[in-house]
């Protein structure tokens, strides 16, 4: 059984981290860690936690990164943008297994960083030690993995096979994403107030978004070809969810009908990502509870416009569940493990 440490557990990330290793047959939680809820135990903190005896006496800690490598496996960060730069140097100099789900580790170029996320980056020297590891894709080939943006991960999901297989005209791509309220953290603010969220949507970062860079950046090392993408998010008064629609001119010669067989073929070995062919669009319910990225496309022969339509679970897909997918590759875990789960009906 591997032990695992989560920091930031109060979080709606580190709760779902909880939620989901619940379920795993081969990883337990053993330390959990938090700044504000230091002292507090688990099930005082969150009640509906209260008759898992595994959780009840399980106390929230102060960080101690060598407290956690004498004691665990393995630790995620389901922390804000800035801590794990901080905190990440002694796991990262003694090749300790992190996967770390904020964006501070997923721009090599630090000023990049500084650009798209408005803070500090870490040096340098750390950031090339870890791995941006998109989990239906890559194999984790150091112990610092850097988990895709919730964002980023739909969205990569939805362009893969169009950009590995070469089928579009790269200066069309226009991506329309939207996301429930969860995706923006527990912490309060104006624009994720009840009133303001509910029976609304509000675009917002307008060609700032911090994925941007991240999506850019994994585009290109799927086709030299990439150009800038026309990228932009939405609030949408839901709790979970991630909804990607993608437009795209398909490039000369190729028919609708080679774009189905490379999204046919290129996830034809990833249980996660189900692509629908005959026409049905996916949406969130499809998804809600789940680590599956589902995949509808059609395409206007008058327009010549391709859409794909992708839905994932922001605290699933987008985090918790593929940062153990992430897990279960780094121990050679069957993928499924723990997260083998069917959609809230
Ligand atoms: N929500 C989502 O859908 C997604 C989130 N992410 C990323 O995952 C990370 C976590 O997101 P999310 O769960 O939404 O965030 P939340 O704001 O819900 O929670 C963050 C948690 O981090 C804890 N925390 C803050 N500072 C520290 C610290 N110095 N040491 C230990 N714990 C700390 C806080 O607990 P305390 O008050 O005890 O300090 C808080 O509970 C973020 O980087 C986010 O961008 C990525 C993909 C999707
Ligand atoms: C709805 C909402 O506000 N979503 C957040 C996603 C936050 C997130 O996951 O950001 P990182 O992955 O970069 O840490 C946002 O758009 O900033």
């Amino acid at each position: 059984m591997k032990k695992i440490a989560i920091i930031g557990i109060s979080g709606y990330s580190g709760l779902e981290l909880l939620r989901l290793l619940h379920g795993h047959p081969d990883a337990e939680v053993i330390s959990v860690y938090g700044t504000s809820t230091i002292g507090s135990k688990l099930a005082d903190l969150v009640p509906k936690l209260r008759q898992f005896k595994a959780y009840a006496n399980l106390t929230v800690k102060a960080f101690s990164a060598s407290e956690i490598m004498a004691t665990a496996d393995l630790v995620f960060f389901a922390t804000p943008a800035g801590i794990a730069a901080d905190y990440a140097t002694d796991f990262i100099q003694a090749g300790f297994p992190v996967v770390d789900l904020s964006g501070d580790f997923r721009l090599q170029d630090p000023a990049q960083y500084e650009k798209w996320y408005g803070r500090p980056a870490s040096h340098a020297d750390l950031l090339a030690k870890a791995d941006y590891v998109l989990a239906d894709f890559d194999k984790p080939r150091q112990p610092y993995i850097s988990n895709p943006g919730c964002y980023a991960t739909a969205t990569l999901l939805s362009l893969a096979p169009l950009y590995q297989a070469d089928l579009i005209q790269y200066d069309s791509v226009i991506v329309d994403a939207k996301s429930g309220l969860s995706g923006a953290g527990k912490k309060l603010s104006d624009s994720s107030h009840f009133v303001t969220a509910n029976e609304n949507v509000t675009m917002y970062k307008l060609n700032q978004h911090q994925h941007i860079p991240e999506i850019v950046n994994k585009l290109k090392s799927w086709q030299d070809k990439t150009l800038p993408i026309q990228f932009t998010t939405s609030l949408i008064p839901v709790n979970r969810g991630i909804f990607v629609s993608t437009y795209a001119k398909l490039a000369p010669g190729v028919s609708f009908e080679q774009v189905v067989a490379a999204y046919e073929q290129t996830y034809a070995d990833s249980y996660f990502v189900r692509v629908f062919t005959d026409g049905h669009l996916p949406d969130l319910h499809s998804v809600v509870g789940t680590n599956f990225t589902d995949i509808g496309l059609g395409y206007n022969d008058l327009t010549h416009t391709l859409t794909v339509v992708t839905v994932i679970d922001n605290l699933v897909k987008g985090a918790a569940g593929q940062a153990i997918q992430n897990m279960n590759q780094v121990f050679n875990f069957d993928e499924k493990s723990g997260l083998d789960l069917v959609p809230i009906l």
